[in-house]
């Protein structure tokens, strides 16, 4: 059998999974569905049928009785098939609705799961198309596209007895030409498949273009390049629409071929009616039947092959949505993994070498270590390695030679949820959900006590601008806490960590963002954060640098100085003159030595 998620999966396979994960918990509803189109086919066909009687016995040889029989029959005929089609309109509905809700569901669950070189690999837009649109599309297939075919081909089934029914010769002529019909509906079902293909693929960039210029709206309206960003949104609408037009157009084209094809055959049924009738073989009634299911079976077919384009996007669809359900993360807990045991915190990176993917490697041999209540700077030239190196202590990315340990633990072999309780992470931007400033402190902790979650802004300093409020913790906060300033954000970022209370502290400091004031509460609210705890912090501002128990300069992807400040400065290397750059160049030094 192929993988389901592999790209050439066939339809077949993609069709088994579709039902395995996605009909099957639903099938007594399908079932219902699936009763319903048929007797709604069965119904459509009493209906052609009960024009031959309404036509013999009410016009051409007047019957007592038929005026009131014939005409009620039509009508309960009518309304019985109006009940059922509401009953498989609701079916499909409820049906429908559920199969996009538990792929979007499942696939967003994946996608939060999946490693970080896989998110950073692919834009987020491609992943919302395929999360809001493939979805759409796999049901459409799957559950409408599903039931009205079954119900559109059985109304051909239906319209063919009564057909044979009412003049089997004329019934087996008309099926001769059969194969003709199903010639012209492969035809025009490929050239849309292609189309809906291509549309799909242009709705992935068009999400993509509109979430990067609005991401990046700041830029754009700086640079004045609406126009350019309007422009190259338009490119990617005019590419998508091309392909639309192209399927329609497929559509449309085939509509007066079998329209044409049609009125063929209905002309030739005339003829062989006229001459039947002249020889008495076929009443009127029975030819205005047969007229009837004719056009009845050809309506449906012309519905048979409009569906096609519904399977075809569906399974492409599919193949794509399965691919992305189907990557499964690299990082994750090792099959015998332990809880990470509570203890000092000491952090070790023995021979440490990382690559990104094929890249060339971001790290070489970095050795280094970090205990509880010391405070480990990275400090170096941009680009040397020093983000690289903090994502590797809560496994964002993994080593690819030496390890990281945690008291001896390698960070490979325990629980992720254990070594990231263990972390609390303060980044230079720090993410803020559009959710309350409440909620924001106590995402680590969703069952803190308000008590708690107001001490821990208290040390962030965070509680008195929070109280000033109008509504106080319970203000939202905005997109991304756009509604916060630089520093605000920053602070709550930090009470969040104190909530935590994590002995581990990765921080990457904010650098020209704040203003002094600003700079001085989140400095004396990050002291106090990295009492007594390991931690490790990219250093841009040189008061964390100058008072580090130990500094690592990483350039290149290598620790190439290690000491104290004052060290380092007298060491008259590079660090030395990072320092000089920045002025700090004169301080008295007191302390030991320098390392490499
Ligand atoms: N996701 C990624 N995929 C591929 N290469 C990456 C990725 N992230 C970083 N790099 C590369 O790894 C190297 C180290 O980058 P890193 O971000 O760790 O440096 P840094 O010292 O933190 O820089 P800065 O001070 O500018 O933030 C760089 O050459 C960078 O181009």
């Amino acid at each position: 059998m192929t993988d389901p998620a592999a790209p050439q999966a066939t339809n077949r396979v993609l069709a088994a999974r579709i039902w395995r994960e996605y009909l099957r918990p639903r099938r007594n509803r399908l079932v219902l569905a699936m009763l319903s189109a048929a007797i709604i086919a069965g119904l459509s066909a009493a209906l052609v049928e009960v024009l031959k009687p309404a036509v013999d016995q009410l016009i051409t040889h007047p019957q007592p009785g038929a005026l009131v029989r014939i005409p009620l029959l039509i009508a309960a005929i009518a309304i019985a098939r109006g009940l059922f089609q509401v009953l498989q309109t609701t079916s499909i509905n409820r049906i429908g609705n559920g199969v996009v809700g538990d792929m979007q569901v499942r696939l967003f669950g994946k996608l939060v799961r999946s490693d970080l070189a896989r998110l950073r690999g692919a834009h987020s837009g491609s992943y919302v198309s395929s999360m809001l649109y493939d979805a759409t599309l796999i049901r459409e297939a799957a559950t409408s596209g599903l039931v009205n075919y079954t119900r559109e081909f059985l109304t051909v089934i239906g319209a063919l007895v009564v057909m044979f029914r009412l003049d089997w010769m004329l019934a087996a002529g008309v099926l001769v030409i059969a194969p003709v019909a199903s010639l012209f509906i492969r035809r025009f079902s490929k050239k849309t498949t292609k189309a809906a293909k291509g549309a799909m693929g242009e709705t992935s960039n068009l999400s993509t273009a509109i979430m990067e210029s609005l991401d990046g709206v700041k830029i754009v309206k700086m640079e004045n390049r609406e126009a350019y960003e309007e422009g190259r949104v338009a490119e990617v609408i005019d590419r998508r629409q091309r392909h639309l037009i192209k399927g329609s157009n497929a559509k449309a084209m085939a509509a007066p071929a079998t329209e044409t094809f049609g009125a063929l055959v209905t002309a030739c049924v005339f003829a062989y009616a006229g001459w039947r009738a002249g020889t008495g073989g076929m009443t009127a009634g029975a030819f205005t039947a047969f007229l009837g299911a004719l056009a009845m079976a050809l309506q449906s077919l012309r519905q048979v092959a409009n569906l096609q384009t519904v399977f075809s996007e569906g399974f492409t669809a599919a193949r794509r949505l399965f691919q992305q359900l189907d990557v499964e993360p690299a990082i994750v807990d090792p099959a015998d993994a332990k809880v990470l045991p509570p203890g000092e915190a000491t952090i070790v990176f023995d021979n440490v070498s990382f690559a990104y993917g094929d890249n060339a490697p971001a790290l070489h041999e970095v050795s280094l270590q970090a205990r509880r209540g010391e405070t480990v700077a990275l400090v170096g030239p941009s680009g040397g390695g020093k983000s690289s190196l903090l994502n590797l202590i809560p496994r964002f990315y993994d080593v690819t030679a030496g390890a990281v340990t945690i008291d001896g633990h390698d960070v490979r072999g325990v629980t992720l949820a254990s070594l990231r309780d263990r972390i609390a992470l303060v980044t230079q931007e720090p993410f803020l959900f559009d959710d309350t400033i409440r909620a924001n402190i106590a995402y680590a902790r969703p069952g803190a006590a308000e008590d708690e979650i107001e001490a821990a802004a208290r040390q962030a300093a965070a509680h008195d601008f929070i109280s000033d409020l109008p509504l106080g913790y319970d203000t939202l906060v905005g997109e991304a806490g756009a509604r916060l300033s630089g520093g605000q954000r920053q602070r709550i970022a930090i009470a969040r960590a104190f909530l935590k209370d994590a002995p581990i502290l990765l921080l990457d400091e904010a650098t020209s963002a704040l203003d002094t004031e600003s700079e001085a509460q989140v400095q004396a609210a990050l002291e106090r954060l990295m009492a007594g705890r390991t931690t490790i912090v990219i250093a841009h501002r040189l008061s964390t640098v100058k008072d580090a128990d130990r500094i690592y300069v990483i350039d290149r992807g290598r620790v190439v100085e290690t000491g104290t400040h004052a060290a380092l400065v007298r060491h008259k290397g590079l660090y030395a003159r990072l320092a000089k750059a920045q002025d700090l160049d004169h301080l008295p030094a007191t302390s030991p030595e320098v390392g490499a």
